[in-house]
């Protein structure tokens, strides 16, 4: 058996970088290694900042550091917001030989990257993701970018962080909702890809939903293993990476409708994930039980299996038309041909899909 190694790393050729999972980790390490010039611009939001922005300036001993502190949540991945980073960029006169750090959760990780790769042409950036979420997903691949009101991450760009590093312990505060939306991303892998994962799963949700550090830590390196893998195989999403997408068309859906407020991204991707799993089964690829293992497994992570009152099959339709995966006005999706074997198609029968958005737009339970 291989020995874990708590380090992983994205094997990007030249731009290879490292994902470190450590307990005590923010703070701790000196990250002014990492840092191209000597201007770092910190951007965090207001609930992270009070937790822990003086413990990741300490990381940076010798630079110059900067902050800027946004508004909390989905529905401030904007335009605005964007701005605001530029704003004190220019204040501050940030050159391009600034380092910006995300610190914070996926909305924090993604806006920030979208400022680095934008900023003066582009400048390095430093992923400190403080959620379950950010860490095992959102702060590794190098997507970033805002929504827009018709759709989800429509304004973006590939720019990879140097350097991940995932402090374990930031979980400690984060409320059980946003542990609970994470998961949705973990069990994603495991139906993806690896049905050892998913029976891992299944044996220690309880474990993980307590907080349990070790199967949380394990969960977290499982987790970016697969997407490290995904993202040195197919980085701009040619192929392979689409699969990272199982349950997003019917979450992305979800979001927007929702105007990106109450429904969290993960909780939408979980009810994404069940649809999906139903059309798979409609479809022939799954039985019966595989669709009852995901349903137990999503409702013990404390995640939706119905997408939110009030939505309709021609919501869905007409939102599932705004996603970047589509092609020639076609609905792509991805499908389970087992559990643990996820593909990409858009060649499905049209009336499974329909029943497949009758059933959870009307659910029977
Ligand atoms: N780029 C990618 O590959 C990728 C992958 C998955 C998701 N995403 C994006 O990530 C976003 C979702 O990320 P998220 O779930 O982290 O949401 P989020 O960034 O909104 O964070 C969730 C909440 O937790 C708070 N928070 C963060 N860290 C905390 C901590 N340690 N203690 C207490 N509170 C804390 C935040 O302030 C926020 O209120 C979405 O915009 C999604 O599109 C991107
Ligand atoms: O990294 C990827 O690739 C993913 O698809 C990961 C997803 O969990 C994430 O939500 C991503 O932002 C969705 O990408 P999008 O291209 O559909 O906007
Ligand atoms: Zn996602």
């Amino acid at each position: 058996m291989q020995p874990k190694q708590d380090h992983l790393n994205v094997e990007l050729g030249e731009r290879r970088y490292p994902i470190v999972i450590e307990e005590g980790s923010l703070g701790r390490m000196d990250l002014s290694p990492w840092v191209t010039g000597e201007q770092v611009l910190i951007v965090s939001n207001e609930t992270v900042a009070p937790l822990y922005l003086e413990q990741a300036r300490a990381s940076f001993p010798g630079c110059r550091v900067d902050e800027v502190i946004l508004p909390d949540g989905e529905r401030y991945k904007t335009w605005e917001t964007l701005n605001r980073i530029f704003d004190v960029l220019i204040d501050k006169q940030h050159t391009r030989r600034t380092t910006l750090v995300a610190l914070g959760g996926g909305v924090i990780g993604d806006i920030t990257g979208f400022a680095a790769a934008t900023w003066q042409r582009g400048v390095d950036f430093i992923q400190i993701p403080t959620t379950l979420l950010a860490q095992v997903d959102a702060s590794v691949g190098g997507k970033t970018g805002i929504n827009h009101p018709q759709g989800k991450n429509m304004i973006g760009a590939f720019h990879q962080p140097r350097i991940v590093v995932a402090d374990p312990l930031t979980l400690g505060s984060l409320p059980p909702t946003e542990m609970a939306a994470g998961m949705a991303e973990v069990i994603k892998y495991g139906l993806i890809r690896d049905e050892h994962f998913l029976s891992w799963l299944e044996e220690h949700m309880d474990h993980l939903m307590a907080m349990q550090p070790e199967p949380l830590k394990e969960a977290i390196r499982r987790s970016c293993e697969c997407k490290a893998a995904i993202v040195a195989e197919d980085e701009r999403e040619a192929g392979v990476r689409a699969l990272l997408n199982l349950g997003h068309t019917f979450g992305h859906a979800i979001e927007t409708h929702t105007g990106y407020s109450d429904w969290l991204h993960g909780e939408a991707v979980a009810a994404g994930m069940m649809m999906a799993t139903d059309l798979s089964e409609r479809l022939g690829y799954l039985n019966y039980n595989d669709s009852v293992r995901v349903r137990q497994l999503l409702i013990r992570a404390r995640l939706p299996v119905n997408p939110p009152e009030g939505m309709s099959p021609v919501h869905f339709r007409a939102l599932m038309q705004v996603d970047k995966k589509n092609v020639s006005g076609r609905v792509r999706l991805v499908l389970l041909r087992a559990l643990g074997d996820a593909f990409v198609t858009e060649d499905f029968d049209p009336e499974a899909f329909e029943a497949t958005l009758n059933h959870f737009c009307h659910p029977l339970d």
